[in-house]
């Protein structure tokens, strides 16, 4: 059986999209979803994305990273997806959908897609970095080196590592470059890699240079490898709430795969 896919990527985070309405994907198929993902023998992307029928929302969005596990919120694939369900007839302009993390908003104009992060409440400020949850789990340090940075192999020491271990974090390497622009590059848990944009990573970016207090405003620019994507939020007794991820979402290509 032939299955339909979509490709599609949001600053360089690229990922499998496929309509699921009908319930047809085996999802449980982890050595499928990774063969989808891998950038050799099959479509390769950093995630695969399933777009399914909700009962009181316009979707429901399913994430895997490309290792083939489903996995916690994704930010530029959540971006991709409201992109996704335009593209489908789904939505119009405007969605509401739950994924693992719960329910976002969105909005769609002219190709740039913004969307609802979960509010933000607990930060550990450590010592030499910042862990925070913005619907992933992420690792924030800063890295005046950023361009010449080996952030495959340091990224991985530190998601394996104490405290996080086995169950692991995403990693993010920051430099400031202004008083509200911040150049980051993000190594992902389910990727094990370096990926060109993080959403969420540069959600948790923007979070905790305010809450560390290296910047004041609450629009913030994020220079990804694969763009840049911006992050705006408001802190009310203590907690980070109306936080939106705003940044291009693209179509890159469609095509099948399976038998004839
Ligand atoms: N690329 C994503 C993050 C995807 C989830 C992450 N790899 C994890 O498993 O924690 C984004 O844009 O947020």
């Amino acid at each position: 059986m032939q299955q339909k896919f979509y490709k599609y990527q949001g600053t360089g985070n690229d990922f499998v999209m496929i309509d699921n309405r009908q319930l047809k994907f085996d999802k449980n198929n982890t050595k499928l979803v990774a063969h989808l993902c891998d950038r050799r023998f099959g479509i390769g992307a950093d995630g695969l994305i399933l777009l399914e029928n909700h009962d009181t929302y316009d979707f429901k969005m399913v994430y895997y990273n490309s290792d083939g596990r489903e996995s916690s919120m994704c930010g530029n694939g959540g971006r991709c997806l409201v992109a996704f369900a335009q593209q489908l007839g789904v939505i119009e302009n405007h969605a509401v959908f739950e994924a693992v993390d719960g329910l976002h908003h969105a909005s769609i104009a002219d190709g740039i897609v913004r969307l609802q992060m979960q509010d933000v409440g607990n930060i550990d400020n450590k010592e030499g970095y910042v862990f925070l949850d913005t619907g992933s789990p992420h690792h924030v340090q800063f890295e005046e080196a950023i361009d010449s940075f080996d952030v495959k192999t340091i990224g991985a020491n530190i998601r394996y590592g104490a405290p996080y271990f086995q169950e692991g974090t995403n990693v993010n390497f920051v430099k400031k470059l202004s008083e509200d622009a911040f150049r980051l590059r993000t190594y992902e848990r389910g990727v094990e890699n370096e990926t060109l944009s993080c959403g969420t990573g540069a959600t948790a970016v923007a979070i905790a240079m305010h809450y560390i207090g290296e910047t004041e405003k609450n629009l913030v620019k994020l220079k990804v490898e694969g763009g840049e994507l911006e992050v705006s939020f408001d802190l009310n007794n203590g907690t980070y709430s109306n936080v939106w991820l705003i940044g291009p979402a693209k179509l890159v290509f469609e095509g099948s795969y399976g038998n004839a």
